[in-house]
């Protein structure tokens, strides 16, 4: 593999999850971005054809402490596992990115007696995430005098943790919950969120390659235009002078809303983007107030 070693020398190194919940919606702001590759068949490196970039496909736990010791110059994974490799000072989060959205959660049997994370301190917990479940019980023992052999034991296991209670292995789980069907139908409920936790882009706090700063910071705009394309709709409508007070609090826009005249005499045209969840209510508000020609545009992308 030594000619793909040679060939990544003065690249910028972007990790992507190489599996998982996280990987499908990379791969489309990759796209979205304009970073074209073609994967090799069973090669976590490639090069971008248009960019002096390399993107490198690793496990999505492995991905905060590449970036934050410098091995690799950005990387999209999980909020939750920054904190569980510990890298929060090593790495900066430069965007949220809308996806990947779940809970860490305390669990434990549904038809069983504990109710609170307080009554599970002391007991037995199976997790995934040990270092973050580990924090959380430390400061309830602390807060309850819990100590040695009282103290709440954490185990790790690297994955089915919720099945450990069934299994007799725990009394209670700290894992991910994102629609709550696979608790469900283990037969648990969560009781307390140690955090939530959505994917972010990541950059090392101290860059060890600082001629790629200009490079990570396109990177980073174009990413942060894919995600607000998808999060905003473009609203457009023409609506009597008079009313463009009232219309512009309805639809203030990210910065401000563009206004022009109209050829009719007393209208203007308004556009102005909308978050798309409120497209629908912001138009009722819009006919209410007399607004006319209402379009709602996707935007296929944008930079903001
Ligand atoms: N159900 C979910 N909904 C939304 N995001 C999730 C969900 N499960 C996991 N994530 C996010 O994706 C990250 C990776 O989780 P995932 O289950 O894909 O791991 P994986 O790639 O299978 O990892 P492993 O190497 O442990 O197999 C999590 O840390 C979390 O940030
Ligand atoms: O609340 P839900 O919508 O059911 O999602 C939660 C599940 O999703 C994740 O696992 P995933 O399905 O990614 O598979 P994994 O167990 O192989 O990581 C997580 O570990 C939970 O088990």
């Amino acid at each position: 593999m030594m000619h793909h070693l040679e060939s990544l020398d003065g690249r910028l190194l972007f990790a992507i999850p190489k599996k998982g919940r996280l990987y499908e919606k990379c791969l489309e702001i990759l796209a979205g971005a304009d970073i074209q590759f073609r994967r090799h068949h069973r090669l976590d490196v490639c090069l971008v054809l248009n960019h002096p970039i390399a993107l490198v496909f690793l496990p999505a736990s492995d991905i905060p402490s590449f970036v934050g010791k410098g091995n690799v110059d950005l990387g999209i994974t999980g909020h939750d596992v920054v904190l569980e490799a510990n890298m929060q000072n090593f790495v900066t989060e430069t965007l949220r990115l809308g996806f990947g959205k779940c809970a860490l959660q305390v669990q434990v049997p549904e038809a069983g007696p504990i109710k609170t994370a307080q009554e599970l301190a002391g007991k037995r917990i199976v997790t995934s995430f040990e270092v973050l479940a580990g924090q959380y019980f430390d400061k309830i023992d602390k807060e309850l005098g819990l100590v040695g052999d009282a103290a709440t034991q954490i185990e790790y296991v690297g994955g089915s943790v919720e099945a450990a209670c069934e299994l007799g292995l725990a009394d209670g789980i700290v894992d991910l919950v994102e629609s709550g069907d696979t608790m469900r139908a283990a037969g648990l409920h969560a009781i307390a969120t140690v955090l939530t936790t959505e994917a972010v882009l990541i950059k090392s706090t101290t860059p060890k390659h600082p001629h790629l700063t200009p490079l990570i910071e396109l990177i980073t705009s174009r990413i942060a235009g894919v995600i607000a394309s998808s999060k905003f709709v473009m609203c457009q409508y023409n609506i009597p002078r008079g009313k463009l007070e009232e219309a512009t609090s309805i639809t203030p826009g990210r910065r401000a809303p563009t206004i022009s005249p109209l050829e009719e005499e007393g209208w203007v045209a308004v556009s102005s983007m909308v978050e798309k969840g409120k497209s629908a209510t912001v138009m009722d508000e819009l006919v209410k107030i007399g607004a006319e020609d209402i379009l709602i545009l996707k935007l296929d992308n944008c930079r903001v």
